[in-house]
C-alpha cells in the first residue's frame, strides 16, 4: 500500500491524480454533449436551455459577471456555484469560453468570465452546459491543504506506525443487547472509545448501516457534535432514515429536490421556514420586490445615462433642478430617484442577508447531528464548524481525497464500508490509483484495535451466501437463523403456479434458493457508436422467468433485475416496462435488496472474454443482493474460461 513521506509529497501525488480526472470529466462531458440531445441533457440536469443572457457588471477580482434568466424557472439540474460552464446557442463544441456559475436562484444563473464574455451570450435563446463539477475537485484539493493544520490525521494518512500501537481501552460500556447482536454492540463500543480513527468492515447486510446509526445514537447521548456523510444523497437518506427512526435529531443539508420527500422535514431548508429571523428576512425580501418595482418609474442611474456623474453629484444637481452637461433637470430627478430607491434596496439586502445568515448559523449550531454528502461537507454553510466525530458510510465508494473532504472537519474519525463492494468511480485511465480508497488504505496498514468486521448477515439464505463468504469473507460470514433457510415458498403469498414452459417452471418452483441457467444459444452484440454490450436471448429467458415469477403471485417490487452492461440494462427495461420491476446496472443496486434476483451476465464469446465481469468486486455485489431466490443467467463456455466463473457453476451443479 502506498506510504508517504511528508504531507508535501501526498499533495502533490493526489493534487495531480485530481487534476487528471477533472480533465477526463469535461471528456465526458463533451461525449455526452455529442450523444444526446439538448433536451435529453437537460433531463440529466447538465444543460438548461432556453436562457437569456444580460450584462451584470464586474465581480470581485474584475470578473464579467452575465446573468442568465429564464422567466418559466430554472429545471431541476446538478449545477452548483463553483461549476464550470459553458454557453452555445446550439449544440457546444468545446472550444466556447470557459465561465464559472457564481450564485443561482430559481430563475437565474450568474457566471463570472475572466476575459471579456463573447457576445454571444446576452442574447436569448442560450444554451448553458456543465464542463465540469468544479467544486468538488476544489474542495478535495482545500481538503488536503489542510491537513497541515491537523497532525493527527495527518500521521494516519502518513501511515506513521507508531500511532496505531496506542491501546484504546473500553471503558464505557454500552447497552443495545435487545437491537443489536453482540458482535455489533461490541464494534459500537470499540468505535465509541476509540481515541481516534474506527473503521467499520461490513459485508452485505450484516447490519453496517444499523450499527453505524446506533454509534452515532451514543454519539449524540455524549453530547458530541457529529458530521455524517456518505458519497451519493442516497447513501445519506438510507443512513438519515434509520437515524430518525432511533429518534436521532439530525440536520440534512443538501438540495432538497435531491432529497428522499418523507426526509425533507430534516432538511435545513425546511428547519428555516419556522425560524422567526429567516421569516423575517422573507419580509425584507418581499419589500426589495416591491422597491425594484417603484424603481421601474424612474430613469436607472446606470451606463450612458450617468454620464461618469457619482451617486452623490446626481442627487445634488437634481436639488439645484437645473439641467448639467445636456441631462435635463426632470431626467436628473428621476435618476436621483432611482438611486434613493437603489440605496434602500441595498440597505435591506444586506439586512435579509445577514437576516438569513443568523438564522442558517443557528440551527445548525443547535444540530448536534449534520448529515451530508462527502462534497457538500465542504460547503460554504460548514465553514466555521469542528465536529467531535465525522462519521462515513459507504467509505469504500468514495476516493481518498473526497473522503478527506468531511474528515478534515473533525477530531475524531469513523469510516463505514466493504472494500470487496465496488471501489469509487473513476473516469480517468490515468487516475485510476484514486479507485483505492481510503478505507481500503487504512484495513490493510491498521491494527485489529481500530478494526473490525460484522459477520452476521440479515439477508441471504445461507446458500446465497455461500460463494461470496468462501471467496471474499473467509468463511467469517454466518446467515442469521432468521434468514438462513428462508425460501420464496414461505413468502406470505407465493402459490406455485403451472407454468407454459416447464423448465421455467422448474427453475422458479425448485427449492434451490440459487440457480444457474445455461443460454448457450445466445449472442454478445454491441451498436456501433457504443462499448456496451447486449443479449436478445438473455433477454427472452429473462422476461419468460419474471412472467413464471409473477403469475405465481409474486409482487413486482420483490423482484429485480440485474445487468452489468448499460445496453442489456436498458433494453431488459423496455421489454419489461409495464412490469414494475426493478430493473439496473450492478453500481445501481449496490446497498439494495430484493426477495429474488435475475442476473443477466450477456457475454457469450468463442474467446471466453468476460469483460468487466472480471472485476469479482462486482459479482460479489449482484449475487449478495438476493434474499431468498437468485437466478443467474449466463453462457457457461465463456464464463468458464475464467477460474472463479468455473468454480461457481461447477459449485451449483455439484449442489
Ligand atoms: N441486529 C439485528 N437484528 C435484526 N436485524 C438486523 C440487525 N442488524 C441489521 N439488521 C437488518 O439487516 C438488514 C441490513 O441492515 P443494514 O442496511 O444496516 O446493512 P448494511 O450492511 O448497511 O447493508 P448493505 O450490504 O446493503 O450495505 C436491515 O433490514 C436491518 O434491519
Amino acid at each position: 500500500m502506498k506510504r508517504f513521506q511528508d504531507i508535501a509529497q501526498y499533495k502533490k501525488y493526489f493534487s495531480s491524480l485530481i487534476q487528471k480526472e477533472r480533465k477526463a470529466e469535461m471528456e465526458f462531458h463533451l461525449n455526452e454533449i455529442q450523444l444526446l440531445s439538448a433536451r435529453q441533457r437537460e433531463a440529466k440536469g447538465r444543460a438548461i436551455l432556453t436562457l437569456t443572457g444580460r450584462d451584470a457588471g464586474t465581480g470581485i477580482g474584475g470578473v464579467y459577471l452575465v446573468k442568465l434568466v429564464r422567466g418559466s424557472g430554472l429545471p431541476d439540474n446538478e449545477i452548483s456555484n463553483g461549476d464550470v460552464v459553458i454557453i452555445s446557442k446550439e449544440k457546444p463544441i468545446g472550444n466556447e469560453e470557459q465561465a464559472t456559475v457564481v450564485s443561482k436562484t430559481k430563475r437565474s444563473i450568474t457566471i463570472a468570465y475572466n476575459k471579456v464574455p463573447p457576445y454571444l451570450v446576452f442574447g436569448r435563446n442560450l444554451r448553458l452546459d456543465l464542463y465540469s463539477n468544479d467544486i468538488t475537485f476544489q474542495r478535495m484539493l482545500d481538503a488536503i491543504s489542510s491537513l497541515e493544520k491537523l497532525p493527527k490525521l495527518q500521521d494516519f494518512i502518513k501511515s506513521n506506525i507508531d500511532l496505531f500501537l496506542e491501546e484504546q481501552n473500553l471503558k464505557t460500556p454500552i447497552n443495545y443487547t435487545k437491537v443489536l447482536n453482540t458482535k455489533q454492540e461490541l464494534i459500537v463500543q470499540k468505535a465509541l472509545n476509540s481515541n481516534d480513527i474506527f473503521l467499520i468492515h461490513g459485508p452485505p447486510g450484516t447490519g453496517k448501516t444499523t450499527t453505524l446509526s446506533y454509534l452515532i445514537k451514543s454519539f449524540f447521548k455524549e453530547d458530541k457534535k457529529v458530521l455524517v456523510t456518505a458519497p451519493s444523497n442516497t447513501a445519506v437518506d438510507n443512513i438519515l432514515e434509520k437515524l430518525q427512526s432511533l429518534e436521532v435529531p439530525s440536520t440534512r443539508i443538501g438540495n432538497p429536490v435531491r432529497m428522499d420527500e418523507n426526509l425533507l422535514n430534516l432538511s435545513l431548508d425546511v428547519q428555516l421556514q419556522d425560524h422567526p429571523d429567516y421569516q423575517q428576512a422573507n419580509g425584507i425580501w418581499n419589500k426589495i420586490q416591491l422597491l425594484k418595482k417603484e424603481q421601474e418609474d424612474y430613469v436607472p442611474a446606470t451606463g450612458q445615462n450617468r454620464r461618469g456623474l457619482s451617486d452623490q453629484k446626481i442627487i445634488q444637481l437634481a436639488s439645484s433642478k437645473k439641467p448639467y452637461r445636456g441631462i435635463q433637470s426632470g431626467k436628473l430627478r428621476k435618476m436621483a430617484k432611482w438611486i434613493k430607491i437603489q440605496q434602500d434596496i441595498n440597505k435591506n439586502f444586506e439586512e435579509a442577508q445577514a437576516l438569513q445568515e443568523a438564522a442558517i448559523e443557528s440551527i445548525l449550531e443547535k444540530s448536534a447531528i449534520i448529515c451530508t454528502t462527502n462534497s457538500s461537507a465542504g460547503s460554504e454553510l460548514l465553514k466555521d464548524i469542528i465536529f467531535d466525530v465525522v462519521c462515513i458510510d459507504e467509505a469504500t465508494q468514495s476516493t481518498e481525497p473526497e473522503a478527506l473532504i468531511p474528515l478534515v472537519k473533525g477530531r475524531k474519525w469513523i469510516l463505514a464500508g466493504d472494500h470487496q463492494q465496488l471501489p469509487p468511480t473513476v473516469k480517468a485511465k490515468e487516475a485510476s490509483d484514486l479507485s483505492i480508497s481510503l478505507f481500503e488504505r487504512f484495513q490493510a496498514e491498521l491494527p485489529e484495535n481500530r478494526i473490525d468486521i460484522l459477520t452476521i448477515q440479515y439477508r441471504m439464505h445461507q446458500d446465497i451466501m455461500r460463494f461470496s463468504n468462501e471467496n471474499f469473507y473467509q468463511n467469517q460470514l454466518k446467515a442469521h437463523p432468521s434468514v438462513a433457510h428462508h425460501t420464496l415458498k414461505d413468502l406470505p403469498g407465493f402459490e406455485p403456479f403451472p407454468y407454459i414452459n416447464p423448465a421455467i417452471e422448474a427453475v422458479v418452483q425448485s427449492s434451490k434458493p440459487v440457480v444457474f441457467i445455461p443460454c448457450f444459444e445466445g449472442k454478445e452484440e454491441q451498436l456501433a457508436d457504443s462499448h456496451s454490450w447486449f443479449n436478445r436471448e438473455e433477454i427472452a429467458l429473462t422476461k419468460e422467468i419474471t412472467d413464471a415469477l409473477l403469475s405465481s403471485r409474486l409482487f413486482p417490487e420483490d423482484i429485480g433485475i440485474i445487468s452489468p452492461y448499460d445496453q442489456q440494462v436498458s433494453r431488459l427495461k423496455s421489454t419489461l416496462k409495464d412490469y414494475h420491476v426493478e430493473i439496473k446496472s450492478i453500481d445501481g443496486f449496490q446497498g439494495r435488496e430484493k426477495e429474488v434476483i435475475i442476473i443477466s451476465l450477456v457475454r457469450s464469446n468463442l474467446e471466453g472474454n468476460i469483460g468487466f465481469l472480471r472485476d469479482y468486486r462486482r459479482l460479489n455485489v449482484a449475487l449478495t443482493r438476493a434474499k431468498r431466490k437468485l437466478i443467474i443467467i449466463g453462457n457457461p463456455s465463456t464464463l468458464q474460461s475464467n477460474p472463479v466463473y468455473k468454480s461457481f457453476i461447477e459449485n451449483l451443479q455439484n449442489q
